[in-house]
């Protein structure tokens, strides 16, 4: 279908990321558009977030989730934020249902503009994750990098949080690490049938924690939501930490946290935090063409 769509910068903790009205379309953002707006470095992203027409009822949205390389993803917490303090300027509304090719995401806007989103219960079996080998316990499993005697990183836990993720804790802060070295090898990990992203976690208390990401698709980002509730929920699954944490993304501008809470009552995680509108533009779905909105003069990030 021809034709340019609407289309936000925004950013979660400084994850980049594109939100693309295609309500009212049948097509979608195709995979060689995404790879052509990441070329570019005025609309270089991590993920974009396409907010389609419902698909399945009493939701508001059907959201496309794609990584800079243009693959798919089932998670995305950062975006997620993105969606809503779009969709919640659009509408006034406060209360969202999302669906995505990983489930359903309920979200809430709070009145001091911060933003929970609820990214359901993680996933521990190893082929649900998925992993290439059998593990029964996945809170520890047998992966390390480095010399065998004095590896680098070593028994991550994994989990689906939607999305794979391998959480390695760290006992320095995961800024001192080549990550940008490290992070694509385990990424593409033999282990990771459908890759993972991959977090060095610092625990500096019983409720905080400091992060740093590898995303699949996406490379070295400044914040990845879904990798900081992986990074709780395993905190708390191996005993470090509380169940509700504060986690310090160590990348993200001026170090900013998220608040993770692995709810007691139904295990769910609620991811709690900013997000942040930076500019509009009109876009091609098919080609990646874009134009930009002059900014309207006072114009500020709501
Ligand atoms: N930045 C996201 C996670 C994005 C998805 C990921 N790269 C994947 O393919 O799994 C977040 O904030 O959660």
């Amino acid at each position: 279908m021809p034709g340019m769509v609407n289309f936000a910068r925004m950013n979660g903790l400084g994850n980049k990321i594109l939100v693309v009205d295609m309500r009212g379309r049948e097509d979608r953002v195709t995979p060689a558009a995404a790879i052509a707006l990441a070329g570019s470095a005025e609309t270089h992203f991590d993920q974009i977030m396409a907010i389609h027409d419902p698909r399945a009822e009493g939701t508001d949205a059907f959201i496309d989730i794609l990584n800079n390389d243009g693959t798919g993803s089932g998670a995305c917490g950062n975006g997620t934020r993105c969606v809503v303090q779009a969709l919640a300027a659009e509408t006034g509304r406060k209360r969202f249902l999302f669906q995505t090719v990983a489930g359903l995401l309920q979200a809430v806007k709070h009145e001091d503009g911060t933003i929970s989103v609820d990214m359901g219960a993680p996933v521990f079996d190893w082929q649900r994750i998925p992993l290439s080998e059998d593990f029964a316990d996945t809170s520890r499993i047998e992966l390390q990098i480095g010399p065998i005697d004095a590896p680098v990183l070593h028994s991550p836990s994994v989990l689906s949080m939607g999305n794979p993720h391998a959480v390695f804790f760290v006992d320095r802060d995961p800024m001192t690490f080549d990550l940008a070295r490290i992070g694509p090898m385990l990424e593409h990990h033999p282990m990771f049938p459908q890759k993972a992203n991959i977090t060095l976690a610092q625990v500096t208390g019983a409720t905080t924690m400091t992060t740093r990401t590898w995303e699949r698709g996406a490379g070295l980002t400044l914040a990845c939501g879904s990798a900081a509730c992986a990074a709780a929920v395993s905190g708390a699954r191996t005993g470090r930490t509380a169940r509700k944490v504060t986690i310090t993304v160590a990348s993200s501008p001026n170090r900013q946290a998220l608040t993770i809470d692995w709810r007691e009552t139904d295990g769910h995680v609620i991811m709690t935090g900013a997000a942040e509108w930076e500019w509009a533009g009109h876009l091609d779905p098919e080609t990646g063409a874009f134009t930009r909105e002059p900014l309207a003069s006072g114009a500020a990030a709501s």
